[in-house]
């Protein structure tokens, strides 16, 4: 079954189109690369999936459902400033964070929650952390707890917004090879990244965007210079398509 089926999406944000006929498929077992120069709707692609934003045209389904009854599905790393790291809780109760949505409110978190919780923190190397302020986290464990508080509900797709920027090469490896195993354990992994050499090199698929779907396909199948030339609007003998190898 696709995991995630996007369907002639539309988007207008402030009175303008940000997205048109955006068609995206995603399964068990994707690492794809979403990338387009700035301002080609990456990230407003990501939250309209999450339903965070609402489409002017088009559906979003996840694993067969519709994306209103499947967002507990989806997990979702936003941009690391987004997060509110002053918020004065510790690193497993920013993980449990993730699961507000399934506990409710009004409810305490239970064992399960606290397994959960566990279970993600070990899987993105944070438990010796788990009681340090977020405050006082470094910005690779930073990303570390969103992706912890992304798998805490153990999601069939997973969404990372610029999962890399402005860490340095140990922690982008470590998230690398934490991504590339999530996928291969069956989850379908969608990130945006301004790293092409670094994304060329590691997803499996490439999704090239600029305000829709240019290409989409494997780094293999991508190697027409006129279709980065058509995403990035850059011109021809771009030292940019020497560097991806691109011809
Ligand atoms: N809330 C908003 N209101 C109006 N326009 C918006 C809003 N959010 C984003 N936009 C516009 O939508 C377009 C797409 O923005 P988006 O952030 O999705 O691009 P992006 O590909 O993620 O860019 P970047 O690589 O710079 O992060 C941009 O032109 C942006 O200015």
């Amino acid at each position: 079954m696709t995991a995630l089926a996007v369907r002639g999406l539309a988007v207008a944000l402030g009175g303008r189109q940000v997205l048109h006929d955006v068609d995206l498929d995603l399964h068990g077992g994707d690492f794809m690369g979403l990338i387009g120069p700035n301002g080609a709707g990456k990230t407003t692609l990501l939250r309209s999936v999450l339903g965070l934003v609402r489409p002017t045209a088009g559906t979003v389904t996840v694993e067969g459902a519709p994306i209103a009854r499947a967002r507990q599905r989806v997990g979702y790393v936003p941009q690391r400033h987004e997060f509110a790291w002053d918020f004065p809780i510790s690193v497993a109760d920013a993980v449990l964070s993730g699961r507000v949505r399934r506990i409710g409110w009004l409810r305490g978190a239970g064992v399960a929650d606290y397994r959960a919780v566990n279970e993600a923190l070990a899987r993105v190397g944070m438990t010796e952390l788990a009681d340090r302020p977020v405050g006082q986290l470094s910005g690779g464990q930073r990303q570390r707890v969103l992706v912890a508080r992304a798998l805490v509900l153990r999601p069939g797709v997973l969404l990372l917004d610029e999962p890399f920027t402005g860490l340095d090469m140990p922690t982008q490896e470590l998230l690398t090879d934490l991504f590339g195993a999530l996928s291969r354990e069956g989850r379908a992994v969608l990130m945006t990244t301004h790293d092409l050499a670094a994304a060329l090199h590691t997803c499996g698929r490439l999704c090239l965007v600029n305000r829709t779907v240019v290409a989409a396909g494997t780094p293999a199948e991508l190697r027409d210079a006129e279709l980065w030339r058509a995403a990035f609007g850059i011109r021809a003998g771009s030292p940019l398509l020497a560097t991806l190898g691109v011809n």
